[in-house]
């Protein structure tokens, strides 16, 4: 055996050990108590075989036979037994063994699901508290995978170690119940089965290696499957569906190449172990005849009890095969959950007066510059200064990639710039409080979030203390109360997947009315309406017109029907700040970048 493959065996081993000593502390007593049932059942069945010996001296002696030669059984009534009690008896501990079995199971059957809905909520709280830059680095489908697939691998896990717990507690009645009938035969038979499942190690170390290839494979397969849903509108305009189907039938191959591969290893080590079986049987009958000369009673039982821990060896080596292949999911969701961890933002809701007492704010950028990751080539803001003057609307236009949505991040609280500061009434923001801050920004994106929920529900997520009437006021203001008084239940329809479908200007209208009915310090629209027509693009003109005082506005459009009511205006270029002023002012001079913009637009329109 090589270094590598000792060092493996050492670790998926200790592994086990370790996943197992760590299933069982977060369990708590419900482990116990389930394997308390579990022991009471397998002594009840360990008697119960034993019974058959009586049983069998009797139906090979007629009813009168009575004496048994099992000093454990003597107790029952001095040695000897009628068959009516024997029966009676027998029936008994039938009943009492399915009893405590359906209490054992009813009690691992609680005890997994709490564990793995433990395991789920955690690691959901660990993404929910990470930075922002720390989550949106994750890969969403890699989120959702670890979330559903791997977690429930996770559970597959801890079955395996109740699974384990049975085993060893039916292995060591089974065995102490042999011993009652032959010392020499059960102490041949265990050595067997520690041989067998000692031969057996290589497949245990190919299932840990499998385990770790099937994880990366499902999360590579999550993620295409995900991405290719997604882009079937796509697919099927440009006529490109089989193609994508290709895709999917060639990772679909790989992972039945993967699991053939473990199936067959796994497989063989099952049939190895009946071979064994089988040969040893042949001994163990001629053993217990010929050699240590056995009643055909005993002998019988012995094999019932042979056959039982023999089984029991094979499950051994079939739930730590089982455990080593799903372990690599628990070890991939611990390290992402203490990746996050390490990566939290502070919980605690630091809410500083200054913040809570903020109306419109004005809000400033000093010489910020931020970068996505260290080892990126550029910036994405380079030494950026603007100012945002309170209560007024300032609109940042650039073209793509000018950084626009990076500044909003950045006024959001979710990324802190590398260098530089923002200041928001004068005040410089420190990162401990940038999740009060968020309690005073609304943010409108392009791209619109709704739950799957009713109307009302979806506004609520803003302020869930939200009265009907100051939905419905919130819902004027963003030009959305006609079509939700035209729809089926009004505030109470459900919207979504499980509801009516909207319109993408329809779905901005509803996410704007969340945003206002927030009551912001600063409100950041980011390409809000570019979903919306003409007329209702001006109508929601107006509602910003009319909220200008309330609260600061930060509007980042393309289109002039979004800037024109601007007090102020920022041009961003390649990261930096290009032109900054007040629009009025900008729009006399023909050579400034907001008068080519409002230009190019007229004359494309
Ligand atoms: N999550 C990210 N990780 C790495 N780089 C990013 C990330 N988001 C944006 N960038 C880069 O930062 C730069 C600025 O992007 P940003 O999204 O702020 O531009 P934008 O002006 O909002 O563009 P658009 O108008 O197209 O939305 C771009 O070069 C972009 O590639």
């Amino acid at each position: 055996m090589t270094q590598a493959q000792s060092a493996q065996k050492k670790a998926g081993l200790a592994e086990v050990w370790r996943f197992a000593r760590d299933f069982w502390k977060r369990s708590g007593k419900r482990a116990w108590i389930a394997l308390g049932y579990l022991l009471l059942a397998s002594v009840v069945d360990g008697v119960s075989i034993l019974m058959l010996i009586p049983l069998l001296g009797f139906a090979s002696g007629g009813l009168d036979g009575t004496v048994i030669n099992i000093p454990a059984l003597s107790f029952l009534s001095g040695g000897t037994l009628k068959i009516g009690p024997a029966l009676v008896f027998l029936a008994v501990l039938l009943v009492l063994q399915a009893w405590f079995q359906r209490l054992r199971s009813a009690h691992m059957g609680e005890l997994l699901f709490d564990y793995v809905a433990r395991e789920r909520t955690s690691l959901f709280e660990s993404l929910s508290r990470a930075r922002w830059d720390v989550f949106s680095a994750i890969r969403t489908s890699d989120a959702e995978h670890a979330l559903t697939t791997e977690t429930d691998r996770v559970q597959g896990a801890g079955f395996c170690v109740l699974m384990l717990a049975q085993t060893l507690v039916l292995l060591a009645v089974y065995v102490a119940s042999s011993f009652f009938v032959s010392v020499p035969m059960t102490a041949f038979a265990c050595v067997v089965g520690v041989v067998v499942f000692a031969v057996l190690q290589p497949v245990r170390t190919q299932a840990m290696k499998h385990g770790a290839r099937v994880g990366k494979n499902r999360k590579q397969m999550h993620g295409t499957i995900s991405q290719l849903v997604d882009g079937m509108k796509i697919a099927k305009v440009l006529n490109v569906e089989t193609q994508f189907t290709d895709r999917v039938k060639s990772i679909q191959a790989e992972a039945r190449a993967q699991d053939r591969e473990y199936v067959l290893a796994t497989t063989n080590s099952t049939a190895l172990f009946n071979v064994f079986a089988g040969l040893v049987l042949c001994v163990f009958v001629y053993a217990a005849l010929e050699v240590f000369r056995l009643s055909l009673a005993e002998t019988i039982v012995l094999l019932l009890l042979f056959t039982r821990i023999f089984s029991r060896f094979r499950e051994l080596q079939t739930y730590i095969q089982q455990l080593l292949a799903v372990l690599p999911a628990v070890q991939a969701i611990a390290s992402m959950r203490g990746e996050l961890e390490r990566c939290a933002e502070s919980e605690e809701v630091q809410q500083p007066a200054w913040i809570g007492e903020l109306a419109a704010p004005s809000v400033q950028l000093r010489n910020v510059t931020f970068a996505y990751s260290a080892d990126s080539e550029r910036a994405a803001l380079k030494d950026v200064s603007f100012d945002m003057p309170a209560g007024k609307v300032t609109a940042l236009i650039g073209e793509s990639g000018a950084g626009k949505s990076t500044v909003a991040e950045i006024l959001l609280g979710l990324q802190m710039p590398q260098a530089g500061e923002m200041l928001i009434g004068g005040r410089p923001l420190l990162v401990q409080e940038g999740r009060a801050w968020r309690n005073r920004v609304a943010y409108v994106p392009q791209d619109v979030f709704l739950f799957d929920d009713t109307v009302a529900n979806n506004l609520r997520l803003a302020a869930p203390q939200a009265s009907d009437e100051q939905i419905w006021s919130a819902l004027k203001q963003a030009g959305a109360d006609n079509f939700v008084r035209q729809m089926p239940r009004g505030l109470e329809t459900e919207i979504g997947a499980r509801g009516i479908r909207m319109s993408g200007g329809e779905r901005q209208r509803i996410a704007l009315a969340r945003a206002l009915i927030r009551k912001p310090a600063l409100l950041i629209l980011d390409e809000a309406t570019s979903a919306l027509d003409w007329r209702h693009q001006s109508l929601i003109s107006e509602t910003i017109m009319a909220l200008r005082g309330d609260m600061t506005i930060l509007t980042i459009a393309h289109r002039p029907s979004m800037i024109a009511f601007a007090d102020h205006v920022v041009a961003l270029h390649a990261g930096e700040v290009a032109e900054s002023g007040a629009y009025a002012a900008l729009t006399k001079l023909p050579q400034s970048r907001l008068s080519r913009m409002l230009s190019a637009e007229s004359a494309a329109a």
